[in-house]
């Protein structure tokens, strides 16, 4: 089984869908207030993913995302100086993934974690407020980047999700920087139109991001953040355009596009978790 440990607390608030997206793809899912594992009653490492999830976590003060980053980076954890940054660090370098949506993106962006070109965890890039200078809540057509390697995109080539932020505007502050997610990959999913292009016309792209970028992976693949939401397509009846879509094609899935993204993330850890069980079966008896 593949356990997922979805943080809630602090203004986050899209905890269930991201539990229940989960659960539908096959996974175990955990909610747990944030304080829970700052305190030590939960350990991270009991788990096979962290999930940031949307949501306005601390108000939005200071911008999307920064304070809770901070917490994560700062805040010490027990006697010998720990920081929860330390454990995730930990958890990435064993092998384990990162999942950030929206406002969860936002804290994985502020603090680091993506694109972490460098592998320090400082910020390389931001997110700030939407070109358009409002709140965007609509739908979006995303396309994967082909050149991007991470499990959590695996055999998709375009996906429909919505979006609701007002910050959501990626902003690299050089070409080098631009230049080094470009190369990588790491711009792995990006706005489009109509015909499944990249494209920077509003509202296509919602926001004005660089690279028309909705989405980031670490250089491992193992950190993904998105600002749209998969989690709020789980299935086709959530699309506004569900009843004329079924009309038309009565025998599609049920499934929405979003899904497709947990289905891929949990088939991985639990390929990779069959494969490595049996070698640290036989390293514990030795
Ligand atoms: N839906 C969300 O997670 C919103 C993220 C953030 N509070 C913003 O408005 O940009």
């Amino acid at each position: 089984m593949v356990h997922a440990l979805i943080l809630t607390g602090f203004g986050i608030n899209c905890e269930e869908e991201f539990a229940a997206a989960y659960r539908l793809a096959g996974a175990e899912a955990t909610i747990v207030h944030l304080n829970q594992v700052l305190h030590g009653q939960v350990s991270i490492h009991d788990f096979d993913i962290l999930n940031f999830p949307g949501g306005f976590s601390f108000g939005d003060d200071l911008g999307s995302g920064v304070v809770l980053a901070n917490k994560l980076r700062y805040r010490q954890n027990g006697p010998d100086g720990r920081t929860l940054l330390d454990d995730i660090k930990q958890f990435i370098a064993d092998g384990k993934f990162v999942f950030g949506i929206c406002n969860g993106f936002q804290v994985l962006v502020k603090l680091g974690l993506l694109p972490n070109i460098s592998g320090d965890v400082t910020p390389e890039v931001t997110l700030t407020h939407n070109a358009s200078g409002r709140y965007e809540d609509r739908w979006v057509t995303l396309r994967v980047n082909p050149v991007s390697h991470t499990p959590f995109l695996k055999g998709i080539d375009t996906l429909e999700v919505p979006v609701r932020h007002g910050e959501g505007r990626l902003v690299i502050p050089d070409a080098a920087t631009q230049a080094a997610i470009e190369s990588a990959g790491l711009n792995c999913l990006t706005y489009a139109d109509f015909d499944g292009g990249p494209t920077d016309v509003y509202p296509f792209n919602p926001n004005g991001a660089a690279l028309n970028c909705a989405g980031l992976t670490d250089p491992t693949g193992q950190v993904f953040g998105l600002m749209p939401h998969p989690e709020a397509f789980l299935s086709a009846y959530n699309h506004p355009d569900w009843a004329r879509r079924r009309r038309q094609n009565p025998a599609a899935s049920e499934e929405g596009d979003g899904l497709k993204i947990f289905k891929n993330i949990v088939a991985h850890i639990a390929q990779k978790n069959t494969v490595t069980a049996p070698a640290v079966q036989l390293a514990n008896q030795n």
